[in-house]
């Protein structure tokens, strides 16, 4: 497809443990909903229209990296449009978000569910990818992402957001069996969409399993750690079998804490962080093989500029130079000010630098 060259791969480098001059920096959910000139597009287009139009979801891609010197760029989307490839509408509504108007309430439910051609379902978000990566003219890299099996069917079965998960923890305990071929399910969608975004332009993936945090340790490897490691096994096999070069991976699953040494062996090149975990403890669980990413408090954005810069410090120390990619702990809130964006941003450029 004839890309352009890329001018900056600190974050591939970082993510494979190779040396970096410092370390390489994006903030998770860095398109949207805080940058003034996204909600301008907002009023004018639904958020799934614009999700459908590869130049709306390229230019918002683009706005980020043009106020900011971040070091990765996301493609602008979401993790629910994997359900709607499966069949599910999906609606996002003023002031509440995604909702689904129809849930999966009982196994018989999944017969509704279309799994046949659902990845070409997904050309939108392909076609939004190959754009982007010609329209970024190789200044960073580009990343693709997905959500988890565990996080989407949590969604498809509460439809909306919930502060418990309990009915879908209710299928956990209740159908383990249905539970399961749902998840495997939606990770073959899975590994097939990730597949299509590199051969896409998409240069690194994400997989985001934000409710990890709801599950046991118990119910995280019984229906969490089988399906990520599925996921990464299968896309870097698929992509080596046609001849393509991998991609780094990472898996972000906020809230397992107490998975941290099983993800590091997943295969997973980077494991993200959430704001909880203490960075050296974990560099300590993890080893040397793995790049951590992550992993400041959102909500540090609030505080004034010097203290902001004065906590990136300390977590730069805290990470060490070598295999970091700096970000939040989770997605930046929609009331953050962007010059704090920009301090974050800058501060870890300053305060990363290998010495
Ligand atoms: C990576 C990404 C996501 N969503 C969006 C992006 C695009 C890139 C970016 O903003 O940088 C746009 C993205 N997605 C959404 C918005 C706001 C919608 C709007 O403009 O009205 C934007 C900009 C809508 C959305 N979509 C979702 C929610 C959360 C709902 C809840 O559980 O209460 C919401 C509010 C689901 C969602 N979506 C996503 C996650 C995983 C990351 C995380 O944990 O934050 C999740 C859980 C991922």
């Amino acid at each position: 497809m004839n890309f352009p060259v890329l001018q900056n791969d600190l974050i591939l480098r970082a993510a494979r443990g190779q040396p970096t001059e410092r370390a390489p920096v994006w903030v998770m959910r860095q398109a949207g909903r805080y940058l003034p000139e996204f909600r301008k597009m907002r009023e004018k287009h639904g958020f799934f229209d614009i999700c459908q139009t590869p130049e709306l979801a390229c230019e918002i891609t683009l706005q980020p990296i043009r106020r900011f010197p971040l070091d990765a760029a996301i493609i602008f989307s979401d993790i629910l449009v994997v359900p709607q490839a499966l069949g599910m509408v999906v609606e996002m509504r003023p002031g509440e978000g995604p909702v689904f108007p129809e849930p999966l309430n009982m196994p018989d439910d999944l017969d509704k569910l279309c799994s046949k051609d659902s990845v070409e379902k997904l050309q939108y978000v392909f076609d939004a990818l190959t754009l982007t990566r010609h329209k970024l003219e190789g200044k960073v890299p580009l990343l693709g992402f997905t959500g988890a099996p565990w996080t989407l069917m949590s969604y498809m079965i509460e439809g909306k957001g919930s502060k418990t998960q309990a009915k879908a923890k209710k299928w956990l305990y209740q159908h383990p069996e249905a539970s399961q071929k749902l998840l495997q399910m939606i990770t073959n969608l899975n590994v097939d969409y990730l597949v299509g975004q590199v051969k896409a332009g998409a240069q690194m993936l994400q997989v985001f399993e934000s409710h990890g945090e709801f599950l046991t340790q118990e119910l995280f490897d019984k229906f969490s750690l089988p399906y990520l490691t599925a996921i990464v096994e299968q896309v870097k096999g698929k992509l080596k079998a046609d001849g393509i070069p991998e991609v780094p991976m990472t898996v972000f699953a906020k809230g397992a804490h107490f998975a941290l040494e099983q993800l590091a062996r997943t295969g997973y090149d980077v494991i993200g962080l959430d704001w909880t975990m203490n960075p050296e403890s974990s560099r300590a669980r993890v080893g040397n093989n793995v790049t951590l990413q992550g992993n400041l408090d959102p909500c540090a954005l609030y505080a004034p500029k010097e203290e902001l810069a004065e906590k990136v410090a300390k977590m730069a120390l805290a990470f060490g130079s070598h295999r970091w990619i700096a970000n939040l702990g989770h997605g930046i809130y929609p009331d953050v000010d962007p010059d704090h964006m920009e301090a974050f941003v800058e501060a870890v450029q300053k305060f990363s630098v290998k010495k």
